[in-house]
């Protein structure tokens, strides 16, 4: 073996070559040994995959930090264990669902093998479902736990394993930490049950779809608007993933007739090669273009394009300028959550007991809209687990209106526990009708959102920095941050500093520190740091805890006194967010 290699790393590789690992597994590692690639023994060796922000996520390939067999099968023991002790004596169930990725749907039928053969029932999708779909299927089916095979947006070279607990939910705290402790106690191969007995798995499919789409029909509100606005051109792209099992279905039960779907994108296999795009994921506009270049030449009112795993959705629509416009996931979740805020004022409902979710790096816009209906706003880390686990802590006390986050994910009502871009989708149309019936779009309606309660416009940028040199980077420029906090962004001062892996948040004007409380709402020990300016300018930055980036999120406000100023205001947060980043040398 090459003498270069981390003893860790040097450990785990003999242990993969003498263990019970199939023949070409070795042969793959024993190339590698023999080519001398270390940075790739290292990169494949040198950890363990982590439960991050959306469970397990990562490239498919042979090692402990990779995505094959093994380690899906190790995480599957490690869970069925944690089930076993969590719940003795008890008839255990649990689902599984699978999206369009390479190995997807071996990975799931390994998944369900190992649970049937621990003694766990399994009801398994019989082909690919939407991420949501499962959600709401552990809590159709009373399962105690649940798993999407996906790596949901990422490049098509990952998969990935999100695991949900009992009410839906992907696993957080103490559940999380438990199962990891349960896979770390696996000390070989073999204790994971590959080859049991498979005759505890169900199929699943037509009858969850069903009611699955019952309940997204149920949330609807605007139901004459619907009746009147059946001819809302839509265009939708499932982006070779599993909304095309549900999206058009529904649209068409919600009496849409005008929805074209972009076919060269609806072939869900596509071998998961995700032929037609750069990265399936609608936060990029190229991954968006084609549905975009066929609503400019239907002249649509409205784009749709879902993730692989259909839990994010982007979308575009017509603008003031009558042009496509792309939105952006905060844009987005404004209006959507504004539409809610309305429906529910007007049903009488807002008592003070209402709140909506979203995530800290989420526009603030959202705060303000909800305070001015009487209804909480929670804000939690990254993480629509997170979200999930509010819902959980409010039930029976307050009631939960919608939430999203910035990332695209929004959900609606509390029967799914996971940002839900099938319902999503409903629910856009639905308002984009609502708003054609009285005679606006679903941009006027933004527009006048920013005028009633300020122009909030935010910008992502990341950062991609693979492998273990690139952690070690992005490890490195967040002690950077945090070592040397930036004085002022855009010329205004910054006042504030919170530290979620310190917990603390520091008011540079007073120079005190208090901390900030922890345990519960979605709030618990990050690696994220946020500063705020006198101008009202929000700063964060944090590793992603799904891909190899580190993220900087850049929230910039201005007055909109009047529709005529949107372009200059626009034109000037823009400018000010690039500055900011050009400040930093975010680059
Ligand atoms: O990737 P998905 O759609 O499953 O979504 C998951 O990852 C996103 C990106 O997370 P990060 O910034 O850590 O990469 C999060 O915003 C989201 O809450 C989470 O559910
Ligand atoms: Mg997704």
């Amino acid at each position: 073996m090459t003498a270069k290699l981390e003893p860790n790393v040097m450990t785990k590789v003999s242990s993969w070559l003498t263990g019970d690992y199939d023949i070409d597994t070795k042969q793959s590692i024993q190339q590698l040994i023999d080519e001398g690639n270390d940075t790739e023994l290292t990169d494949a060796f040198y950890k363990d995959l982590e439960f991050g922000t959306g469970g397990l996520r990562g490239l498919i390939g042979i090692g402990s930090n990779r995505m094959n067999r093994y380690t899906v099968g190790t995480a599957t023991q490690g869970l069925a264990n944690y089930l076993n002790k969590a719940f003795p004596n008890e008839e255990k169930k649990v689902a599984i669902a699978y999206d369009s990725r390479i190995k997807s749907d071996e990975f799931a039928r390994i998944i369900a093998d190992i649970f049937s053969a621990n003694g766990i029932s399994v009801y398994l999708f019989e082909a690919l479902r939407p991420t949501p779909e499962l959600s709401f299927a552990i809590r159709l089916l009373g399962c105690k736990s649940g798993v999407v095979v996906t790596a949901s947006h990422n490049p098509k070279e990952y998969n990935g394993y999100k695991a949900y607990w009992d009410d839906g939910s992907q696993v957080v705290a103490p559940h999380d930490s438990n199962i990891i402790d349960e896979v770390n106690a696996i000390k070989s191969i073999d204790e994971v049950k590959f080859d049991g007995d498979n005759s505890r798995i169900t199929k699943i499919g037509a009858e969850v779809d069903e009611k699955y789409i019952n309940h997204i029909l149920s949330l609807s509100i605007s139901k004459g608007a619907l009746e009147r606005q059946k001819n809302l051109k839509i265009v939708y792209t499932p982006l070779h993933g599993t909304g095309v099992t549900l999206v058009p279905a529904l649209l068409s039960k919600m009496g849409f007739e005008a929805v074209t779907v972009i076919e060269e994108q609806a072939e869900p296999k596509g071998n998961g090669q995700f032929p037609t795009v750069v990265y399936p994921n609608p936060e990029e506009s190229e991954a968006m273009s084609k549905a975009v270049a066929k609503a400019r030449e239907i002249d649509a009112d409205l784009v749709l394009g879902t993730d692989p795993d259909a839990d994010r959705v982007g979308i575009a629509v017509k603008n003031h300028h009558g042009e496509i416009q792309l939105l952006n996931g905060n844009q987005t979740a404004s209006v959507l959550i504004y539409y809610l805020l309305n429906a529910w004022k007007d049903a009488g409902k807002l008592t003070g007991t209402q709140f909506v979710c979203k995530t800290i790096v989420t526009t603030d816009l959202i705060d303000k809209m909800a305070a001015a209906y009487d209804v909480n706003c929670y804000n939690t880390l990254t993480g629509f687990k997170y979200i999930a686990q509010v819902i959980r802590e409010k039930e029976g006390v307050e009631q939960f209106i919608g939430g999203g986050e910035e990332s695209y994910g929004y959900l609606i009502g509390d029967a799914v526990r996971d940002k839900d871009a099938i319902a999503s989708c409903a629910m856009i149309a639905e308002l984009s009708a609502y708003a054609k019936d009285k005679g606006l779009s679903l941009f006027d309606m933004l527009m006048e959102i920013y005028k009633q309660f300020g122009f909030y416009y935010e910008g992502l940028i990341s950062l991609t920095k693979k492998g273990k040199s690139g952690a070690d980077e992005i490890q490195q420029m967040m002690a950077d941050f945090r070592a040397n906090p930036p004085k002022t962004l855009a010329g205004s001062p910054v006042v504030r500093m919170d530290d979620y892996k310190a917990l603390t948040t520091t008011d540079f004007t007073s120079g005190t520190t208090s901390q900030i409380p922890s345990g519960e709402m979605g709030i618990e020990t990050s690696n994220v740091l946020q500063f705020f300016t006198e101008d009202g300018t929000k700063f964060t930055c944090r590793p992603s805890g799904t891909e190899p980036k580190i993220k900087f999120y850049v929230g910039v406000r201005a007055p909109l006194e009047k529709n005529e100023d949107f372009d200059d205001v626009y034109a000037a947060l823009k400018d000010k967010v690039k500055a900011i980043g050009e400040e930093l040398g975010l680059k």
